[in-house]
C-alpha cells in the first residue's frame, strides 16, 4: 500500500510516535543516529507501520507492512513510523522496562522544559526508557506536533516512543506517571471561583480519564494551579487509584524558601534541609522555618532576626511567583519543571537521612491534626518505591499553628467552592478575599 494513500486519513487527534519502539538492533548507539538519519521523514500514515531489519553493516530499505496499531486509534508520525526489528544489543540488555510518563499541557511554558529533561534521562535515570504521552487539544495540536519534531531531532536513546493526543481516555492509557500541567490560567478580571470552577471541570474529566485508563498505580503530579484543590478534584474522580498516589506540586516553593534562608544565613543552599510548606501553593501557604535546619542546626539559632524570618522571609516566599511574573511578564516555567523533577526525584529515590521533603497530598490520618479530606501541602519522606510517609518529628508553635489555620481555612473554602466536582453535594463558594495564586499579586 502507497504511503501517499495512507498519508489522506491522517487524523490529528491521537498521534503514536514509533520513535524506538525501535530499539535498534545495531551495536553502538552511534549507528542508531546514522540510522535514524538515513531516512527522510515519511508522510503521515494511518495503522500501517514501516519494519526493516538492521545488521550492524548493513541497513536495508524499509518495507511498508499493514500492522495493526496497538491501541486501535494510534497515528505513527514521521521518522516514527518505522519499526525496526528489534534484536536486544548489549548496550540496552540492562534497560530497565519502558514506563510511560502522560503529560498534559504538553505544548505550554512549564513542558518545554520538562520534556527535555524527562526524555535525556535526567529524571528516571539513564538506563531507564521512557514512552512520553503527550496530552494537548484541538487549540494546542499543532504546537504539540512542533514539540514531538523537537523531541525527533534530539535523538534521546532513553525516548522510545512519543505520542500526543487530545483524549485523555486515550493519552492516559497504561501511565504510570501522569504529570498534569495544563490548566487555564487566571484573566484579567476572573473570579477565582470560575477559575476554580473552569479548571475543576478540566481535573474531573482527567481523574476520571485516569481511573478508567492509566495504571492502577499511577503517580499523579498535578501542578496546574490550583494544584492543591485540582488534586483533590482529580482524586475524587479517580477512586480506584490510591488516594496516596496523587501529589500536588509544592516543590517550587519548598526550593524558593531554600534559597532565601540561604541567602540570608549566607551558605550554599544545599546547606538548608527539613524545609516544609505547608498548606495551599498559594499566598496562604506557610514555609516553615521553626523545623527548617541549616548546616544541621535550627533555622533560629543561625538566623537570629526572627522578625525577618516571621515577616519578610514568610512573605518573599508566598509572593516570590508574582514578584517573578511582574520582572519577566510570564511566570515561572523554568524553575517550575527543576521542582518537578525534584519533586519525582524525591519519591523514586530514597530521602537523606534525617531529611524530608514537602508535597501537596491527601489528609487521611495525618499525625498533626489538619482537616481532613484536603490535598495540604506536609513533610514526607520516601523509601525510594514511589510511595512516601509523613514525617512525625516536628514541632509546633503558636505562630506556626496559627499561619496553618489560616491556609487550612483557606483549602477548605476552595473544596466547598468545588462540591460539585468532588461528589460533596451542592458547591457552595465563600473563599477569602485575600486568596491568591503566587502568581497573583
Ligand atoms: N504548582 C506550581 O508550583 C506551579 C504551577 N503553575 C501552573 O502551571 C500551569 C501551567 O503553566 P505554564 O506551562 O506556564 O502555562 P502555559 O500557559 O504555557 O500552558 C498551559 C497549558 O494549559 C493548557 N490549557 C488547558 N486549558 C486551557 C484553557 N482553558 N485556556 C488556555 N490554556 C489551557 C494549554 O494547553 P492545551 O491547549 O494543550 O490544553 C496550555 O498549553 C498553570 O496553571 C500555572 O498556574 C505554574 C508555576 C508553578
Ligand atoms: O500563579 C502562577 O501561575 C505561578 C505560580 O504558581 C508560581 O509561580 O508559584
Amino acid at each position: 500500500m502507497a504511503v501517499a494513500e495512507l498519508s489522506t486519513s491522517y487524523t490529528k487527534t491521537s498521534t503514536r510516535f514509533h520513535s524506538s519502539q525501535l530499539s535498534l538492533s545495531s551495536s553502538s548507539s552511534r549507528f542508531s543516529d546514522h540510522f535514524r538519519r538515513s531516512f527522510r521523514p515519511l508522510p503521515r500514515t494511518r495503522n500501517a507501520t514501516i519494519s526493516c531489519s538492521v545488521t550492524s553493516d548493513q541497513v536495508q530499505t524499509p518495507i511498508p507492512v499493514q500492522a495493526e496499531s496497538p491501541k486501535g486509534k494510534s497515528e505513527c508520525y514521521g521518522v516514527f513510523c518505522l519499526t525496526y526489528d528489534l534484536k536486544a544489543e548489549e548496550e540496552t540488555k540492562s534497560w530497565k522496562k519502558l514506563i510511560n510518563i502522560a503529560v498534559s499541557g504538553a505544548a505550554g511554558m512549564i513542558s518545554n522544559h520538562l520534556l527535555f529533561k524527562l526524555a535525556s534521562g535526567e529524571v528516571f535515570g539513564p538506563d531507564q526508557p521512557i514512552a512520553l504521552k503527550l496530552l494537548g487539544s484541538e487549540r494546542s495540536i499543532q504546537a504539540l506536533e512542533g514539540v514531538a519534531m523537537e523531541l525527533e531531532d534530539s535523538l534521546f536513546p532513553l525516548l522510545r516512543e512519543v505520542s500526543i493526543g487530545i483524549d485523555p481516555y486515550e493519552v492516559f492509557q497504561d501511565a504510570e506517571w501522569a504529570l498534569l500541567i495544563g490548566a487555564k490560567p487566571r484573566g484579567p478580571g476572573m473570579e477565582r471561583a470560575d477559575l476554580l470552577d473552569i479548571n475543576g471541570q478540566i481535573f474531573a474529566e482527567q481523574g476520571k480519564a485516569l481511573n478508567a485508563s492509566a495504571s492502577r498505580n499511577v503517580k499523579v503530579m498535578v501542578v496546574g494551579n490550583p494544584c492543591n484543590t485540582n488534586a483533590l478534584i482529580c482524586m475524587k474522580n479517580a477512586p480506584n487509584i490510591p488516594a496516596k498516589n496523587f501529589h500536588a506540586l509544592t516543590r517550587l516553593d519548598e526550593n524558593r524558601a531554600k534559597c532565601q534562608l540561604a541567602l540570608k544565613a549566607g551558605v550554599f543552599y544545599d546547606q538548608v534541609s527539613n524545609m516544609t510548606i505547608w498548606g495551599n501553593h498559594s499566598t496562604t501557604q506557610v514555609p516553615d522555618f521553626l523545623n527548617a535546619r541549616i548546616n544541621g542546626l535550627p533555622v533560629k539559632e543561625v538566623i537570629k532576626d526572627h522578625k525577618w524570618l516571621e515577616e519578610e522571609f514568610t512573605e518573599k516566599v508566598q509572593k516570590r511567583g508574582g514578584v517573578l511574573i511582574q520582572k519577566w511578564g510570564r511566570s515561572s516555567a523554568a524553575s517550575t519543571a527543576v521542582s518537578i523533577v525534584d519533586a519525582i526525584k524525591a519519591l523514586i529515590t530514597p530521602t537523606p537521612e534525617g531529611d524530608w521533603f514537602s508535597s501537596g497530598v491527601y489528609t487521611n490520618g495525618n499525625p498533626y491534626g489538619i482537616a481532613e479530606d484536603i490535598v495540604f501541602s506536609m513533610p514526607c519522606r520516601s523509601k525510594g518505591d514511589g510511595d512516601y510517609e509523613l514525617v512525625k518529628e516536628v514541632i509546633f508553635d503558636d505562630y506556626l499553628l496559627s499561619r496553618i489555620r489560616k491556609t487550612e481555612a483557606e483549602l477548605l473554602a476552595e473544596k466547598r467552592c468545588v462540591a460539585h466536582l468532588t461528589g460533596d453535594g451542592i458547591a457552595f463558594c465563600d473563599l477569602p478575599e485575600d486568596t491568591m495564586l503566587p502568581g497573583e499579586m
